[in-house]
C-alpha cells in the first residue's frame, strides 16, 4: 500500500460545484475517475458559502419583514436569536459533505482525503498515496486572500465567522464587497454596531454605481457606518479584549475599534501548497492560467475551472457549472463546443437584495456602447407598499437602435428572482416591447416588468 501508483483517465483535485460535477460526468461517460478533497466535500458554496448564508439571510429576511408589518394586522414580538440560527444552519451544512462523498463512491469514482500536491504534469500524491492521471482538473477554487495589512492573522475569515458560537456587540467588515455587505447586514438586524470600511471608491465595484450608492443609503438607514475610501493598514489587539485598527482615509490616518474584525477584502485562488511549479502549471493574478476550453497554458491534458481559474469570469457557483459543461464538451471531443455568451446574473444577499445582469451604465459608457437607460424608483408600487417596503429600485439598460435589454439592475426584496427573468430575456435577444408583452400572473413581483420601462 501507499507505494502503488493507481493510474486514472481522470482526477479532479477538488470536489466543489466545479470539481464534483466534472467527475460525475465524466464518470457517466465510464472513464476512471479519481476525486481529490482536502476538506468537506462539496466545496466552498454548500459548506461554507452559498447555503449555509442563504440559510442565515433567509431567517433574517423575515425577521425584517415582520417588523416592517407590525401594527399592519402583525403582532406581537419576534427577535433574531444568533445562536439559534446558527444551530439552524449547521443542520443543512453538517449532512452535506458525508452525503456527497457517499454519492460519488455509488457512482463508482475513488474518493482520496487529503491535499493533492503535484509531483509531475501527470503525477500526484495524496499523502503517502500516488494517483497517474491520463488527464487532470483542477478545481480548487478560492481562499480569503492574504491582504498586505499588518496584523492580517487577527481577521475572522468567512469560513470563522460561520462558526462563531457567540457574536460580539461591535463589528468591523474589511473591504466593501459580497461578503461584508451580506455579513453586515444580518450583523445589524441582529442589533450589533456595524462597520464597513473599503478601499475603493464605490464599493461593490463589479455593480452599477448608481445602484450601490442606493444600497449604501439603506444599508446606512440599518445602522451600517459605511467608509470608502478607506484602507485598513493595520490591526492589533486592544488591552479591552477588542482590536484597534489603523486606517488611512485621503491620506489621513484614522483610528477604529471593534470586538470582532471580519475579512470581506477578497479572495484569491487556492493552490498553496500543491507545487504547480513541478507541472510547470503557470499562475496569473487571478488564477491558473488557461484557454477558452480551460486548458492550463503548459499542458494541454491539465485542466483548470471554478474560482481557481483566470478566465475573466466572476467567481460564482452558476458559473462554474457551467464551465464545467464547455469543459467536458471539450474533454469529450464533441463537436460543437458552445460559445460564452450566456449572461451572468449576480445578486449581493443584503435585504433588500441587490441583483445584476448584463452591462452596468458604468460598463456601457466607458465601453462606448449606445444606451438608454431607465431607472425608477418603484417603492410606490403595490407588491412593495403592501409590505412596507424600505426602498425598491431598477434600472434597466437598452440598446436604442433595436430595443434589445443590454443591462438590469435590482434593487428589491425579490430580486434574486426577478433577475431571472432578464437573464433569460438577454439569453433570447428580447426586445422591451417583447418582455412587456407576455401575460404576468396578477399581483406579483413579475406583473411590474412592464411598468420598468
Ligand atoms: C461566504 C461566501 C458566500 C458565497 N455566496 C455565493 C452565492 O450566494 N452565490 C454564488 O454563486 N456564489 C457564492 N459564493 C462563491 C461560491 O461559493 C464559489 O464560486 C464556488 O464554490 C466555486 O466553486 P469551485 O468548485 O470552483 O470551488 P470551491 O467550492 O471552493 O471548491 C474547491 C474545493 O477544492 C478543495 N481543495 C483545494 N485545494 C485542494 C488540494 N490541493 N487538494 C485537495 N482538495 C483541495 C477545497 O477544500 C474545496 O472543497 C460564495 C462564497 C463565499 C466564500
Ligand atoms: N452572493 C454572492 O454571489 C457571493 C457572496 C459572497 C462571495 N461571493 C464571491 O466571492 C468573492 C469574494 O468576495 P469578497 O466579498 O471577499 O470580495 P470582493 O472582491 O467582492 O470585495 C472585496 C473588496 O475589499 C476591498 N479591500 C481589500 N483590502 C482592503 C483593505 N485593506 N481595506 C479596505 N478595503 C479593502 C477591495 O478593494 C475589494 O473591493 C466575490 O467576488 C464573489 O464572486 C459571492
Amino acid at each position: 500500500m501507499g507505494l502503488m501508483t493507481s493510474t486514472y483517465d481522470l482526477i479532479v483535485i477538488g470536489s466543489g460545484p466545479a470539481g464534483g460535477r466534472a467527475a460525475n460526468q465524466a464518470r457517466k461517460k465510464g472513464w476512471k475517475v479519481a476525486i481529490v478533497e482536502e476538506r468537506e466535500f462539496g466545496g466552498t458554496c454548500p459548506n461554507r458559502g452559498c447555503d449555509p448564508k442563504k440559510v442565515l439571510v433567509g431567517i433574517s429576511e423575515i425577521y425584517d419583514n415582520a417588523q416592517r408589518v407590525m401594527g399592519s394586522g402583525l403582532k406581537g414580538e419576534v427577535h433574531l436569536d444568533w445562536q439559534e440560527l446558527k444551530t439552524f444552519k449547521d443542520k443543512f451544512v453538517e449532512p452535506v459533505s458525508p452525503s456527497i462523498e457517499e454519492s460519488l463512491k455509488n457512482e463508482g469514482i475513488d474518493t482520496f482525503k487529503g491535499k493533492a500536491v503535484f509531483q509531475d504534469a501527470k503525477t500526484i500524491s495524496v499523502g503517502d498515496q500516488t494517483l497517474a492521471g491520463q488527464k487532470i482538473i483542477i478545481a480548487t477554487g478560492a481562499k480569503p486572500a492574504t491582504l498586505p495589512v499588518e496584523g492580517g492573522d487577527l481577521l475572522t475569515t468567512s469560513d470563522e465567522f460561520f462558526e462563531l458560537e457567540e457574536l460580539p456587540d461591535r463589528i468591523l467588515f474589511v473591504g466593501g464587497g459580497y461578503i461584508s455587505f451580506e455579513f453586515a447586514h444580518l450583523c445589524a438586524r441582529l442589533g450589533k454596531d456595524v462597520i464597513i470600511l473599503h478601499r475603493g471608491r464605490n464599493v461593490l465595484e463589479s455593480f452599477d454605481h448608481e445602484m450601490t450608492n442606493k444600497l449604501i443609503e439603506l444599508t446606512k438607514d440599518l445602522g451600517v457606518d459605511i467608509h470608502v475610501g478607506t484602507e485598513v493598514t493595520a490591526i492589533e489587539k486592544a488591552q479591552d479584549g477588542g482590536y484597534r485598527l489603523n486606517v488611512k482615509k485621503f491620506d489621513h490616518e484614522h483610528e477604529f475599534k471593534a470586538d470582532l474584525v471580519v475579512h470581506g477584502g477578497g479572495r484569491s485562488p487556492n493552490v498553496d501548497g500543491m507545487q504547480l511549479d513541478k507541472a510547470g502549471i503557470e499562475l496569473g493574478e487571478k488564477g491558473i492560467k488557461v484557454n477558452d476550453f480551460y486548458q492550463t497554458q503548459s499542458h494541454s491534458h491539465i485542466y483548470a475551472v471554478g474560482d481557481v481559474a483566470e478566465n475573466g469570469q466572476p467567481p460564482l457557483t452558476p458559473v462554474a457549472g457551467e464551465e464545467v459543461r464547455r469543459l467536458l464538451q471539450h474533454l469529450f471531443e464533441e463537436e460543437e463546443i458552445s460559445p460564452v455568451n450566456t449572461p451572468v446574473p449576480s445578486v449581493v444577499f443584503t435585504y433588500p437584495k441587490l441583483a445584476k445582469v448584463g452591462l452596468t451604465q458604468q460598463e456601457a459608457s466607458s465601453q462606448n456602447i449606445p444606451y438608454e437607460v431607465q431607472s425608477k424608483n418603484i417603492a410606490s408600487f403595490f407588491s412593495y407598499k403592501r409590505t412596507n417596503e424600505n426602498g425598491a429600485y431598477v434600472k434597466i439598460l437598452t440598446n436604442p437602435l433595436t430595443n434589445e435589454i443590454i443591462g438590469a439592475h435590482l434593487l428589491t426584496s425579490s430580486a434574486e428572482h426577478l433577475i431571472n427573468i432578464f437573464a433569460l430575456a438577454m439569453k433570447k435577444k428580447m426586445t422591451k416591447q417583447e418582455l412587456s408583452s407576455f401575460l404576468w400572473a396578477y399581483p406579483s413581483e413579475e406583473s411590474d416588468i412592464p411598468s420598468f420601462f
